[in-house]
């Protein structure tokens, strides 16, 4: 049966990729960084020219389209789901990476629910899923880990931007009873999104964080469950992609091992009014790297 969304997938993957020319432009410059909620929150003139780049494209092809945009949100538009078809991106997944010219930079586009894009530019990965046709990377069929045993898994997880000493001690329990559990490594791609194509890629069997934003894991959400994976909660349950926290995992036994293990707790959820988002936007003077 004939696709309604193939032709604006092929747009996602088309933007995704040209996005992926500019970043890796930009990677043979200077690039001047500003900081966000935190002095670790790093942001580039790189991250909202991409941004607006792909809005742009899809806006001419797709007016009624809506959008939840990384670094929108932060100039202050609304991070709110509607029922129109909402696009929800993060114009560069890694930019403290992309600062130090780390490997492992991704954009991502999602179309909330039909389908999501993760373009790793240095690699030249392109991961991408259609809600209930599979995931794919470069064409090639993704599939999760069989790997049920989380004594023999790798876990990914980053420490976030957050560096209040009470979460940051959060953040280092969790990570302590996985190690514990034990786990056969921790591994941290800099990128959720990265992180979460591992999972589906079936690199590590898990991944979790606690301080993700929407627009780092709504695409990559769902190549993982078109790839086998599993999604959930951190205390358990359906995952909200607007509460900041996340399991993606290779099955519902490793979710729940880890669900037992972490040290759980709530961020100012992403669709808060931003006077709750606790953002404090300080935006420090620029500076070359
Ligand atoms: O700001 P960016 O580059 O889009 O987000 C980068 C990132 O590593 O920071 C989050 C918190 O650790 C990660 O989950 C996310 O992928
Ligand atoms: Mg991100
Ligand atoms: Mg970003």
């Amino acid at each position: 049966m004939a696709d309604p969304w193939e032709s604006t997938m092929d747009h996602a993957v088309a933007i995704a990729r040209k996005a992926g020319e500019v970043v890796r432009d930009a990677l043979r410059g200077d690039r001047m960084v500003t900081t966000k909620s935190s002095a670790v929150d790093l942001v580039t003139q790189t991250d909202q020219k991409v941004e607006q780049l792909i809005i742009q494209s899809v806006k001419e092809k797709f007016p009624t389209h809506r959008f939840i945009g990384e670094e929108s949100v932060a100039a202050g538009e609304s991070c709110i789901l509607s029922d129109s078809p909402t696009w929800i991106i993060d114009p560069i997944d890694g930019t403290t990476n992309f600062v130090h010219t780390h490997l492992t930079v991704t954009s991502t586009l999602d179309l909330q629910v039909e389908f999501g894009v993760v373009y790793s530019c240095i690699e030249d990965k392109m991961f991408t899923a259609r809600r209930g046709r599979g995931a794919f990377c470069n064409g090639e069929p993704l599939q999760v880990s069989q790997q049920k045993a989380v004594e023999q898994a790798i876990v990914a997880t980053e420490f976030g931007s957050d560096r209040d000493p009470e979460v940051v001690d959060k953040i280092f329990q969790s990570l302590r009873n996985v190690l514990c559990l034990p786990v056969h490594g921790v591994r941290g791609a800099g990128s959720a999104a990265m992180n979460m194509c591992l999972v589906a890629s079936g690199c590590v069997e898990a991944y979790y964080e606690i301080g993700v934003h929407v627009w780092d894991v709504a695409a990559a959400s769902l190549i993982v469950s078109e790839a086998g994976g599993v999604l959930m909660d951190v205390e358990g349950g359906e995952v909200d992609l607007m509460s900041r926290r996340i399991i993606a995992a290779n099955s519902k036994t490793v979710a729940e091992r880890l669900v037992k293990t972490i040290v759980a707790f709530s961020p100012p959820r992403d669709d808060a009014a931003p006077s709750d988002r606790c953002e404090d936007s300080t935006h420090l003077s620029a500076r070359k790297v």
